[in-house]
């Protein structure tokens, strides 16, 4: 990969930014919230700490090899060509050193202090988005995301055994939220950022099969990801509290996925994926509130 040269030095923002920051931090929230639903009373504080740690250094360093892999088509896009990779302000090898750096500090920190069954989930899904999805997937079919999606939803998954050492069925269900919510979350932005994607020739659902059918998918998969937020609730994982909130924030991303369909409103595309995120963040957060408000199994 040729690097592009700049005049301007690096400095540790541009570290921070090949870690897709916000992102990881969401992450991170789905992975503490599946530590506590793991168990009825408090998380230990060392897992809670350095589980946390171990799973957001492996997830930047999975983002790090994605600025890396894609600087190419992220150098064409407006919404990427500022990336430090792609001006040519970090260059490979820096970018390089750094993945790995912090991939094997994650990897070390839930090896030693963790569980093996943490380290290799975690591992997998670092894997899952780096390599399988950014190599492969994200350039070959238009499911790219829905199968990509699996390392992403992954966290709750990884908070759960980080504290438990075994995989649990609810535990499965939280990743399962996530996995329905994620085509939803990025075809939103795909549909607003449709004609970049095409310029790029990467094929994403809207470039492949046009906007209409992408909006008719992001409700399709919308209801389904509203008809799982109630298992836990149905499983006994979580309370009242929870279902109301599941209910009602579900209304939300329903009452987008209609206005996409509709389309009376151009903003409706980016409002809906702004949408996604709080959607996300804020079920969570209930499910924890919940989970401590309503104990009703610790199954
Ligand atoms: C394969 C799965 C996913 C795809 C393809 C995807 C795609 C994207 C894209 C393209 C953006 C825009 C980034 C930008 O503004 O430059 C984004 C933003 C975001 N995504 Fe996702 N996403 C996925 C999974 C997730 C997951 C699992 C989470 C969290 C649990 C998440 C949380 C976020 C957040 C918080 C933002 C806003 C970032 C910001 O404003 O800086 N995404 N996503
Ligand atoms: C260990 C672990 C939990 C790993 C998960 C790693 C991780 C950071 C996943 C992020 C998902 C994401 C933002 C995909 C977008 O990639 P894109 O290339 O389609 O988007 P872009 O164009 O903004 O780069």
């Amino acid at each position: 990969m040729a690097e592009v040269p700049t005049t301007e030095a690096a400095n540790w923002r541009d570290y921070k930014e090949l870690t897709k920051p916000n992102v990881v931090l969401l992450m991170i929230l789905c992975s503490a919230i599946g530590m506590f639903m793991a168990v009825p009373g408090m998380v230990p504080l060392d897992v809670l700490v350095l589980g946390n740690l171990g799973i957001a250094l492996c997830a930047g360093a999975a983002a790090a090899v994605n600025h890396l892999v894609d600087q190419r088509i992220d150098q064409q896009m407006a919404r990427t060509l500022s990336r430090p990779v792609a001006t040519g302000k970090l260059g490979n090898t820096q970018a390089a050193i750094f993945a790995l750096v912090i991939g094997g500090l994650g990897m070390a920190i839930l090896f030693i202090y963790i569980n093996a069954l943490t380290a290799w989930l975690t591992f997998a899904s670092l894997l899952g988005y780096a390599v399988v999805y950014t190599m492969f997937l994200k350039r070959a079919t238009p499911q790219n995301i829905v199968i990509g999606g699996l390392a992403g939803a992954a966290p709750p998954l990884l908070g759960w055994t980080a504290v438990t050492g075994e995989i649990h069925g609810h535990a499965l269900l939280l990743v399962l939220i996530i996995f329905a919510w994620t085509p939803p979350h990025f075809w939103a932005l795909a549909i607003h950022r449709r004609e970049e994607y095409a310029k790029v020739e990467i094929p994403m659902l809207p470039v492949t099969h046009g906007v209409a059918f992408t909006k008719l998918h992001i409700l399709l998969y919308t209801i389904i990801m509203f008809l799982i937020t109630l298992l836990p609730y149905v499983t006994r994982l979580s309370g009242p509290l929870y279902l109301l909130g599941a209910v009602v924030l579900g209304g939300g991303f329903l009452y987008w996925a209609i206005e996409l369909i509709r389309d009376k409103n151009p903003r409706a595309p980016m409002e809906t994926f702004k949408y996604s995120i709080i959607y996300l963040m804020a079920l969570f957060i209930i499910m924890l509130i919940d989970h401590y408000l309503f104990p009703v199994s610790t199954l």
